[in-house]
């Protein structure tokens, strides 16, 4: 009898090689509910290459604990068969389980997380972190193999050709006011790659970003990430982007900075300015963040969006039976790109709406997105991307997709459609170990605007009191 175990007796390729690689790009002073982005971000990247003399990518984010925690996995790579990945898969998800990641330190970076670190959704979400990386790369190998896109390989194949972003807003803190090593932008050949780099805090500023934005990238819906400041300065600056765009489609995200009742103060009538609401409000008085959504939804008749409490299968489950969320933002590095494909396939099923989270990326993540969007059928709401702050300075790959019209066209070339820069991502690695600390610490660059600043779940980062 034939061993259909042996890699011999069938005829995809083998990975000979997986390199895990960690990058550091360069950001804006961002800011948000936990406080205000340093002048880098990091990244994991991960290359496996195959007997077919093919290479694959996958990208994921950084911090030393997912570094090491697919750097522990090698070994269960390398002499894999590409036709196995989920064989492959399933053999990291059981060794990272049995190896209890949670034993590890791992910081709070964003609201996002906050909240997931309360509970132990935390493992899933370092555990998916680490599969998505491989899981990426298999299918960039094996969509070359089979000369076929990865979005033609997850769910029932593709589903569009165009994939909608939106313009990721964000207020702006003023980098002269530190001594970090953010870019300037004066100079730059676009006005948005000048605007970037510049303080924005008020309505004013922040519509002057969606027009730059929609100058050179034809969105059409727009986010705005709040938490930073009060509650109405944030839907005036809501109202001053819709003011300038009538027909776009626009939410904010506070990130379940607001209470309840201030949610509904705030949005209640507001169905024209509001498209959705991502996390207006979380826990509370011991309710879950779950069921205050769904009150909030109740009382405003506002679709909601989250990345904060449906975030696995399980809060999934919960947040359908109570109603809480319309738009789940199922960000493929945390619901790997099978899983995110999954839960787009329930969302048509259901009546909900799918839609991705992001984090600030590369060009191998921007291709990720974009493939698992393509494959997410029925209807979906534009996708975030923070790629708007790193484009055209940042790139890992040869020829980054395009953000055109608001939306990037799905690549027709196999695999992902990228071809890694070996040169840029050695220049990236290097940046990384020059100026990596052990985590992102948003805390850190908002002490330079507010001294002696501390993080506070329920209180704007830069609201005066
Ligand atoms: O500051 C940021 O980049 C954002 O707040 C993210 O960290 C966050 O995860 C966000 O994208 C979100 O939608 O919550
Ligand atoms: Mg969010």
């Amino acid at each position: 009898m034939v061993d259909a175990t042996n890699s011999n007796v069938t005829n995809t390729p083998v990975i000979t090689r997986m390199r895990v690689i960690p990058v550091a790009g360069r950001d804006s002073m961002l800011l948000n509910l936990c406080g205000a982005h340093a002048p880098f971000f990091t990244r994991n990247l991960v290359l496996l290459e195959d007997s077919a003399g093919r290479t694959g990518m996958g990208e994921v984010p950084g911090g030393a604990g997912i570094l090491r925690a697919l750097e522990n996995v090698v070994a269960l790579v390398e002499g894999t068969q590409v036709g196995r990945y989920n064989r492959t898969l399933q053999s990291l998800r059981t060794s990272i389980a049995n190896k209890n990641v949670s034993g590890q330190q791992y910081q709070v970076t964003s609201a996002a997380e906050a909240a997931v670190l309360k509970q132990p959704h935390e493992i899933n979400l370092r555990l998916e972190n680490v599969v998505t990386a491989v899981e990426a790369a298999l299918l960039d190998l094996l969509g070359q193999h089979l000369g076929v896109p990865v979005c033609e390989l997850l769910g029932t194949g593709q589903q569009r050709d165009q994939v909608p972003m939106l313009a990721y807003l964000f207020y702006v803190g003023d980098r002269n006011k530190t001594d970090l090593d953010y870019l300037p932008g004066k100079g730059a050949s676009d006005d948005w790659y000048h605007l970037r780099c510049e303080e924005a805090l008020t309505p004013d500023a922040i519509a002057d970003h969606a027009a730059a934005c929609v100058a050179r990238y034809g969105f059409k819906d727009f986010k705005l990430k709040g938490g930073v400041m009060r509650g109405e300065d944030e839907m005036a600056a809501v109202a001053a982007i819709k003011a300038r765009f009538p027909d776009a489609r626009v939410t904010l995200d506070p990130n379940g900075a607001w209470s309840l009742r201030e949610a509904v103060d705030l949005c209640r009538g507001k169905n024209q300015l509001l498209a959705y609401a991502e996390d207006p409000c979380g826990p509370e008085d011991g309710y879950s963040g779950r069921e205050i959504m769904a009150e909030f939804r109740r009382a405003t008749g506002i679709a909601t969006a989250t990345n904060m409490v449906a975030t696995d299968w399980r809060q999934m489950a919960h947040s359908h039976l109570l109603g809480a969320v319309d738009i789940p933002l199922a960000d493929p590095h945390f619901w790997t790109m099978q899983g995110s494909v999954r839960l787009a396939q329930l969302c048509a099923d259901w009546g909900l709406t799918w839609g991705s989270h992001s984090n600030n990326h590369f060009d191998v993540s921007l291709a990720m997105f974009t493939h698992a969007a393509a494959a997410a059928p029925g209807q979906i709401t534009a996708i975030d991307t923070h790629w708007i702050w790193q484009e055209g300075q940042e790139r890992l790959t040869v020829e980054p997709p395009r953000i055109i019209k608001g939306c990037v066209a799905v690549p027709d070339a196999p695999g992902l459609g990228i071809a890694p820069d070996m040169e840029r991502i050695e220049a990236a690695h290097a940046l990384y170990k020059q100026v990596a600390t052990t985590a992102r610490d948003d805390a850190m660059a908002m002490r330079y605007l507010v001294p002696g600043w501390t993080y506070n779940p329920k209180k704007p980062s830069f609201a005066k009191d």
